[in-house]
């Protein structure tokens, strides 16, 4: 379990983390969403001792990063996959933080094939491309078999084979009983992968909730339909219930369930070829809720 209690970061002017509480449970994967340069890797390099915090605390297991015997066993983390020395091949990147944690060799060759680099693992890390790189920072993070593991971005560089194996690893490991702390800006990812989401937004606190009541509150629910009297039902349906054309025969509708749709196009003899309620995606429901917290922005932003 990671708990986070009133952490906050200065870097000079800017506050990075504004009092932050929340914790990160086992057997789940926890999502950490936020814009850019909202805090979400400062507060993931806090939590593994590799930035001091200003005030607050960040502790794994009960105890802070720096006072962990063997940190490897209690945490791993993917931060910066850039953190390799080129000319040490992966077998010896991961052997040599093994040795400082009292991992054994053979536990090297495991995580090798549990990321599927066993094939170049004495290949030099500085020829791997940005996939091979992220899947050594795995593989790093899973040495010391930890019941806690924390991801920035570990879909940066990836294939589609890699995200999707990336997915089942993350449910894999919260189905072990795990801890997993992930952030990521793939929100489609994010939603098949998470349980649970922390958002922050200019360091600060925005939600902290199961993934069904985040998208559940923070968007409206919609109903699609499609008829050849799709305009005709678009004048019945009143005007306190928005109403969107999709195209000449179908409408997207907000502020009425679909049973309702339903009934009174039956009474009105409307015919029906589609009646569907639509599931809102967590990107929609995120880029609602960090609308105001969005520092970088395009001006040429098109409202959806
Ligand atoms: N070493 C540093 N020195 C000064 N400012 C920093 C430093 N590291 C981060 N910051 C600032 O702290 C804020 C939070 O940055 P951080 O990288 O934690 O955000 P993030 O949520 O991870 O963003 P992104 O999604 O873009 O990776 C930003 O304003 C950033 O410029």
């Amino acid at each position: 379990m990671i708990e986070v209690c009133g952490l906050s970061k200065h870097y000079g002017e800017v506050l990075a983390v504004d009092d932050l509480t929340f914790a990160v449970r086992p057997g789940e994967v926890t999502g950490f969403l936020g814009p850019n340069g909202a805090g979400k890797s400062t507060t993931m390099r806090m939590i593994v001792g590799l930035d001091a915090a200003s005030s607050g605390t960040a502790t794994v297991g009960g105890r802070p990063y720096a006072a962990q015997p063997a940190p490897l066993k209690v945490v791993g983390a993917l931060l910066d996959p850039g953190a390799v020395l080129p000319s040490r091949t992966a077998f010896h990147h991961l052997l040599a933080l093994a040795a400082g944690n009292g991992i054994s060799r053979s536990r090297v060759a495991a995580v090798l094939e549990e990321v599927g680099l066993e094939k170049v693992s004495r290949r030099r890390a500085g020829t791997f491309s940005l996939g091979m790189r992220q899947r050594l920072g795995i593989a790093a993070a899973l040495l010391g078999d930890p019941p806690v593991l924390v991801f920035d971005e570990p879909l940066n560089g990836l294939d589609p084979e890699g995200i999707v194996w990336i997915r089942s690893l993350m449910r894999r490991m919260a189905a072990e009983g795990r801890a997993v702390l992930m952030s990521s800006h793939l929100m489609s990812e994010m939603e098949l992968t998470a349980d649970h989401l922390i958002v922050i937004g200019r360091g600060r606190l925005i939600a902290d909730t199961t993934m069904k009541d985040f998208i559940e509150a923070h968007s409206e629910r919609e109903v699609f339909v499609r008829s050849p009297q799709a305009e005709e039902l678009r004048s019945m349906l009143g005007a306190a219930v928005q109403v969107r054309t999709e195209s000449s025969d179908a409408l997207v509708v907000t502020g009425l369930e679909a049973a309702e749709i339903g009934a009174l196009a039956s009474v009105s003899g409307v015919e029906l070829h589609e009646l569907a309620p639509r599931q809102v995606s967590l990107e929609k429901a995120f880029m609602d809720l960090t609308r105001d917290a969005v520092e970088y922005q395009s001006e040429k932003e098109t409202s959806r």
